[in-house]
């Protein structure tokens, strides 16, 4: 459905995008996640076929994106900073959305007003900053995309309608396999949305996984010893992260739950606890291993 090779984008002197490789699946939900300035929003850019790659190649429904109508009536970027024309009225900014995508349901426009309830002959310049967005996602869900491209899609948006939000979407990629790129600094809302996740740093993709095998592949051990750590315990276990709480140490540690889970037991602790990590302790354990230190995230 969406297959990136290779791509790059520089800006003055400067990879943001510096030799992405990424395919995503139709009918699933990816979640593109990363430090600040890691070049998420020009990779989405380049993806909605807003900016031309230096090279690299990106096919979207089999054919390249940049400049090519087709596929963009087929598809609808949300940016983060959302643009209306002046003056234009929801109803308005709805028929020009209908001359533009063939394939607009203007069914399904009607019925999305019970979930948006806003007055489609307000201005929509007028409206508030979490209302322009609800009129965003009730004008690009009544064109019927196939690929949806998100930036911080649900910002601003109060906890009620984020819900309806991400209740309308899943039904889209369960009904019709509508696919979705998404990519937000809000870990928990991506968590559970996603089915596969990437993390980008510094214009490069350094993780790429099945959320489920992510989430199975990290863990957070505790475990206390009587006579000190023995000399060889973790010895060939990769370690992403260790602290010393008292007596009881704490590790995150990546690989399989019943190798680690035996690895440990052979040392007879005598306090041992696993524990399953949520995507923000995954993130910020996997971006500290590539440099980006925890200090620098919450100083
Ligand atoms: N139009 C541009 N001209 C020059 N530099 C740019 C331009 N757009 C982005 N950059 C630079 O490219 C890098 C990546 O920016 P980008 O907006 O893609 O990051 P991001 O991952 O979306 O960041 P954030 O999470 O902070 O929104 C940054 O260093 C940014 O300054």
């Amino acid at each position: 459905m969406i297959n990136v090779t290779d791509l790059r984008k520089g800006f003055e002197g400067m990879e943001a995008v510096n030799g992405v490789t990424v395919h995503i699946k139709k009918g699933s939900i990816y979640g593109l996640l990363g430090s600040n300035g890691a070049g998420k929003t020009t990779l989405l850019k380049m993806l909605a076929g807003i900016y031309k790659p230096s090279s690299g190649d990106i096919q979207i429904l089999g054919q390249p994106v940049f400049e090519n109508e087709d596929i963009k009536k087929r598809m609808i970027f949300l940016a983060d900073s959302l643009y209306f024309y002046p003056n234009t009225t929801i109803q308005q900014a709805a028929s020009f959305y209908q001359s533009v995508y063939p394939s607009w349901n203007e069914g399904r426009y009607q019925t999305l007003k019970q979930v948006f309830q806003i007055d489609v002959t307000k201005k929509i310049h007028r409206l508030s900053k979490g209302m322009q967005r609800q009129v965003a996602f009730w004008l690009t869900l009544s064109t019927m995309p196939e690929i949806l491209i998100l930036d911080e899609p649900l910002d601003g948006l109060d906890a009620v309608m984020r819900q309806k939000i991400k209740n309308l979407l899943i039904q889209d990629v369960a009904e019709r396999e509508m696919t979705i790129l998404i990519s937000s600094h809000n870990l928990r809302e991506v968590e559970d949305l996603c089915d596969n996740v990437g993390i980008m740093h510094e214009g490069k993709i350094i993780i790429e996984k099945d959320l489920d095998d992510l989430k199975s592949d990290v863990h957070k051990i505790q475990v206390a010893f009587k006579q000190g750590i023995p000399a060889e315990f973790l010895q060939h276990v990769p370690v992403l992260y260790k602290e010393e709480r008292g007596s009881v140490l704490l590790y995150i540690v990546r690989g399989k739950e019943s190798e680690i889970h035996d690895h440990v037991q052979e040392h007879q602790p005598a306090i041992f606890d696993l524990l399953p990590l949520t995507l923000e302790e995954i993130f910020i354990y996997e971006m500290r291993d590539v440099g980006y230190e925890i200090e620098n995230i919450i100083v």
